[in-house]
């Protein structure tokens, strides 16, 4: 008999908790937090009472705070940290991971100092293994909840996705596979961006057409970038690109859309965060996707408004309107 593939998965914030729980219900899975407490709380009482509430995870869920320990058990490792805490816990985690086994990311973000993927910085901080991510419309609250969802598992190598697909995959948790990795992260990063923007819009009392201006422009400004960098355009319409830019404009439990949201009622940015409690990676990222583009030479007007908004203390009033006199082209070009 062949022995269980062990999964660990590094950071037990709302999303790693949420995969980490799913995966339990497949295969021998350890979650790793940074905070004991927070271990022994869902070892013991199965909760996550900061991230999750009274929600009651299961109990084949085991967590732990030792990183070495976690990591040398993993026959499969997901990294779950917010992208900013990825290479420092990287770092730590390397002498003690095992040989060659699959990571896979779940972070939405880029990192601040290098611009880098959080795929790119996994391949950095563990060179050799093969490296990939699940991305897709996922509000952690829906899927903890049983709400039907879909997911992708990107790898280069499509053997790979195929073999980890069974673990993460349950009867309302449907993930499918793709080997164009920089085309379904850039959709994930971004998306929390144009989210930003369509918070601010709907706390600004806009109606539904603005809405679905925002979403759809922001997806032209999220292929453009993609195109540019070299990804497949087939996958900005699927669900890393279009789906999940969808469900985090729209849901009222995505922390990217809530910042927008507390943007329009007059808080300042750093205000909107601390109210919000937990990670919403487009504000650390907005500045670095606006370089990137330039540096691409490709326009991202929504993007450069949440960046005036997020770094150069813009209102998000003073944004809405920048985006009212854009002086429209084809609609398949810049603007
Ligand atoms: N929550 C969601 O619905 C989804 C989140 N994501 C992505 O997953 C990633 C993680 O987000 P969440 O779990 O939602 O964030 P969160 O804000 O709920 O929790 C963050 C967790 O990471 C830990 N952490 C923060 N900095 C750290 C560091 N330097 N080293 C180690 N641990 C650190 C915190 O203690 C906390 O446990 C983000 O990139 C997010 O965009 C992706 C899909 C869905
Ligand atoms: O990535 C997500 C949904 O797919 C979560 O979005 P937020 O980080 O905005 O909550």
């Amino acid at each position: 008999m062949t022995r269980p593939i062990n999964v660990t998965i590094l950071g037990s914030g709302s999303w790693g908790t949420t995969v980490a729980s799913l995966v339990s219900g497949n295969t021998p899975t350890l979650l790793w937090s940074r905070r004991a407490e927070v271990a022994e709380e869902i070892t013991s009482r199965q909760t996550n009472s900061r991230y999750l509430g009274d929600h009651r995870l299961p109990a084949s869920l085991a967590a732990t705070a030792d990183l070495a320990d976690a990591v040398a058990r993993a026959d499969v490792l997901v990294v779950g940290v917010p992208t900013q805490g990825i290479r420092e816990t990287l770092e730590a985690a390397a002498p003690h991971v095992r040989p060659w086994i699959p990571v896979l990311s779940l972070a939405k973000g880029l990192e601040q100092s290098t611009r880098m993927r959080p795929t790119d910085v996994i391949s950095e901080c563990l060179p050799g293994h093969p490296v990939g991510l699940l991305a897709g419309p996922n509000i952690a609250g829906e899927i903890l909840e049983g709400k039907a969802a879909a997911a992708v598992i990107a790898t280069p190598d499509p053997d790979i996705a195929a073999s980890l697909q069974p673990l993460f995959s349950s009867v309302r948790f449907r993930v499918y596979t793709n080997t164009d990795v920089l085309g379904c992260e850039l959709g994930g990063v971004l998306k929390n961006i144009v989210a930003i923007a369509a918070g601010m819009a709907d706390g600004l009392g806009v109606g539904v057409n603005t809405s679905a201006l925002v979403i759809s422009r922001g997806l032209a400004e999220i292929t453009r970038l993609g195109l540019a960098m070299g990804a497949d355009p087939a996958t900005f319409s699927g669900l890393t690109g279009l789906g999940d830019l969808i469900a985090t404009c729209m849901s009222p439990r995505s922390r990217n859309r809530r910042v927008g949201e507390e943007l329009a009622k007059g808080r300042t940015i750093e205000e909107a965060v601390e109210v919000l409690g937990q990670v919403a990676e487009g504000v650390k990222t907005a500045r670095s996707v606006v370089e990137l583009a330039h540096e691409h030479g490709v326009d991202v007007p929504i993007c450069e408004e949440v960046d005036a908004v997020c770094n150069e203390g813009r209102t998000a009033l003073q944004a809405y309107r920048g985006l009212v006199r854009l002086r429209p082209g084809s609609e398949h070009d810049a603007g």
